[in-house]
């Protein structure tokens, strides 16, 4: 179980978390839903501990524990789609090979990230962080820019990580043929309204 527990972040004099407390399940895969600018984005980097919270604290996942896909996919412009995989330790050339054939990448291996569309960018991020392991994937809008039916030969991918998986998105149909289970938000500040 990950914990939340009495998190505050405020940027300037906007609280985006404000005495935030919450238990994710480590087990499947958890969406979190809500209006954008609700502070999603927010929480996720607290949890990976990209943001240092002003008060209070995560517990039960540490630094490294978490393989992340964030809504920008931060791959590095000046190696090709294949080293931007080859750069995790231990990963050889032929195995990030077959990670991005399995996101039909294969014959893009090549190209610069500035060669490559929106959704073949984030195709990318998704396998790296797919490949990275670590345990506990957290996905960002994962399946931005790709078509309906592009994200339905994905889904497997998510649903055999392996690892617990935390999703952020809008998209009903993530959720209706992912998730285990929904967490519904408003804000900011980020509040629990419900959860199915
Ligand atoms: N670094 C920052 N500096 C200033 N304000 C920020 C910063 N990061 C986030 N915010 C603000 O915090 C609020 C929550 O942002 P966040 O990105 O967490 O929302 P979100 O729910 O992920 O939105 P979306 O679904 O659109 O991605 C927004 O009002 C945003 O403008």
């Amino acid at each position: 179980m990950i914990e939340f527990r009495n998190v505050s972040v405020s940027f300037g004099d906007k609280p985006v978390l404000s005495d935030f407390t919450l238990r994710l399940p480590e087990e499947g895969i958890t969406c979190l839903k809500g209006p954008s600018g609700c502070g999603k984005t927010t929480l996720l980097r607290v949890l990976v501990g990209l943001q240092e919270p002003d008060a209070g604290k995560v517990e039960g996942v540490a630094p490294g524990d978490c393989a992340v896909v964030f809504q920008e996919d931060r791959l590095l412009p000046w190696k090709t789609a294949l080293q931007n995989l080859t750069i995790l330790p231990g990963l050889e050339e032929k195995e990030a090979l077959e990670w991005l054939r399995r996101v039909e990448l294969g014959n893009e291996a090549g190209r610069y990230p500035a060669e490559l569309s929106g959704g073949m960018r984030r195709r990318v991020a998704l396998v790296r962080a797919l490949a990275y392991g670590g345990r506990l994937l957290v996905l960002d809008e994962p399946f931005l820019g790709m078509d309906e039916e592009l994200k339905k030969r994905l889904y497997p991918l998510i649903r055999n990580a392996g690892v617990p998986v935390i999703l952020v998105t809008h998209e009903e149909e993530d959720i209706r043929l992912l998730a285990d289970r929904v967490y519904h938000f408003s804000g900011p500040p980020l509040k629990q309204i419900g959860e199915d």
